[in-house]
């Protein structure tokens, strides 16, 4: 593969099933690739339909059969494998490979090629702790009246199927398959349309490291070919990443077939900033916060509250560093910030800049479209990140997920207003604080209504650690020990060891 920017083009086929690439057989219309960079279409690929669902399925279900029969350990030592081929070499010979897939990361997602090999290394993680935990997933002895007594046995599902948003794709498959495959399920993954490359790689990589054929699939397409999954009669589970909206039509979907989801979904996260805080770290956090990926990243802190008396010290460095951000062609090694996923996207969010000042918010920085002096990438999705000012609650980019490069800075005067503020939204995905006072730290983020809270950091994403909404975030966790419980299930087994006594 070449690794320079504006020259990659797609050559193989993009789904995966029953342990290699092939062409869907039946689809919809086709969907263009685009390298975000450049604004090139890179390549096509058809959206599969109903038929080729229906293989992949029972292409899972053979897999499952014989993967769900393995020890903990068995199955451990794939994942183990998996991970290692990640991080180590061969594959697409010479170069890493947690190198290419981070290059193709970047290539199909616009991401910095920085960003990307983290993310790339977080995937990995994810599979060697799964596979940690994989040999100890267990049940519990209960003691019954005469001898008798009863145990519980952790179960898969069967096929779980993944459907995933763009900002992340890799690391989103990798945190859906790792707990899935760990606790003995086959997984159907369908990857956002507008990247579907790396979740191809991911089967790849699994096959070498000796899952059975069929046990992941990569299914390509939008809506229609997500629905199908939703509906299929042998899919056990869903678990979605998108938005609400969508998160919303999943569980109607899921609810006629009785199936359980987990939904990680959008966010309007809020990020308070006390007086006597770490200056420094509070704006690094603030940064943090806001802008990796382009700002497309569910668990922003994009409403950023700060305490009146260091209002404008605070926002005076954080427009400082916002404008040194390094802009530009994501490949390269300083580049901190890409180009957003697509046309229509960065349109969107130039779209919350224009209501944001319409309704009276100040542009302290960024917000225009930036056009790198690299000709090849005049037609690339790129904009300046933007800091907001004179916001108020009540603005649309205060309200809503914008999902690109742009924070809105709101004053506060006391801990009581804040928090309220800050839990005055439907979402309830993320939360931050940053304070000296370790009292109040700890107050503040028990009284927050969100599923992940950062004190005096933010974005940092240990898998580890569960992940997951509150509210109208969704429901469910992805990562920690908690992602087992949304991939297995619980057996019963009740053990008589006398005779029965009939009441007939
Ligand atoms: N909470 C999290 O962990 C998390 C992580 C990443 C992104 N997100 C959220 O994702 C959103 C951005 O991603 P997006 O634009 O890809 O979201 P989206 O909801 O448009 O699409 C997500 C996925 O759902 C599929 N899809 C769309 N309509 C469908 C339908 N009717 N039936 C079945 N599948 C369907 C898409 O093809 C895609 O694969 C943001 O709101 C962001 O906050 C959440
Ligand atoms: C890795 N992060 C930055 C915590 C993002 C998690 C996924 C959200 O979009």
């Amino acid at each position: 593969m070449s690794s320079a920017t504006g020259t990659f083009s797609l050559q193989q086929p993009l789904n995966y099933r029953a342990g290699a690439r092939v062409q869907p057989a039946d689809g919809g219309h086709s969907e263009e690739v685009h390298e975000p960079a450049t604004g090139r279409v890179i390549g096509k690929f058809l959206c599969s339909g109903e038929k080729e669902i229906d293989l992949a399925v029972q292409s899972a279900k053979a897999a499952f059969k014989i993967w769900s029969q393995k020890s903990g350990m068995e199955r451990s030592r794939v994942l183990l494998e998996a991970a290692r081929i990640i991080r180590a070499c061969f594959f697409w010979i010479s170069e890493e490979q947690r190198d290419e897939i981070a290059k193709m990361e970047t290539i199909n997602n616009g991401k910095s090629i920085f960003e990307a090999r983290v993310d790339v290394d977080i995937s990995w993680q994810s599979l060697e702790y799964y596979a940690g935990l994989a040999g100890s997933l267990a049940g519990q002895h209960i003691q019954l009246p005469g001898g008798c007594f009863a145990y519980t046995r952790r179960e898969p599902l069967g096929v779980c199927v993944g459907i995933g948003a763009w900002n992340y794709p890799f690391q989103i498959a990798c945190w859906k398959s790792a707990p899935a495959l760990a606790c003995g399920n086959a997984m159907i993954y369908k990857p956002s349309p507008l990247t579907p490359i790396s979740a191809v790689m991911l089967a790849e990589i699994f096959s070498k490291a000796g899952v059975p054929k069929g046990l992941f699939n990569v299914v390509q397409g939008g809506a229609a070919t997500g629905q199908f999954l939703c509906h299929h009669p042998d899919v056990a589970k869903v678990s979605f990443t998108g938005s609400v909206p969508t998160g919303i039509k999943i569980m109607e979907m899921s609810a006629k077939g009785v199936k359980p989801v987990t939904l990680e979904l959008g966010g309007k996260s809020p990020l308070i900033i006390f007086s006597d805080c770490v200056l420094e770290n509070a704006v690094k956090g603030a940064l943090m916060a806001n802008f990796l990926t382009q700002g497309e990243v569910c668990c922003n802190g994009t409403r950023v509250f700060v305490q009146r008396e260091i209002l404008d010290t605070f926002t005076k460095e954080v427009v400082k560093r916002t404008q040194k951000i390094k802009i530009g062609d994501p490949l390269l090694e300083d580049t901190r910030m890409g180009a957003l996923i697509s046309q229509p996207h960065l349109e969107r969010v130039q779209g919350f800049i224009k209501q944001a000042k319409e309704q009276g918010a100040k542009v302290l920085c960024g917000g225009n479209l930036y056009v790198p002096d690299d000709p090849k990438l005049k037609n690339g999705y790129y904009m300046q990140p933007c800091v907001l000012g004179n916001c108020r609650d009540d603005m649309t980019c205060v309200k809503e997920e914008i999902f690109g490069p742009v924070m809105s800075i709101l004053p506060f005067d006391t801990e009581e207003e804040a928090v309220e503020r800050a839990n005055n939204t439907p979402f309830g995905l993320a939360g931050g604080v940053f304070t000296r006072d370790i009292q109040r730290a700890h107050r503040v983020v028990a009284a927050l209504q969100a599923g992940m809270c950062f004190i005096n950091n933010y974005n940092i994403s240990p898998v580890e650690l569960p992940f997951g909404g509150y509210k109208m975030s969704g429901f469910g966790r992805e990562n920690g020990k908690a992602a087992m419980e949304y991939y297995s299930q619980l057996k019963t087994v009740c053990v008589e060891m006398g005779d029965v006594e009939s009441v007939f």
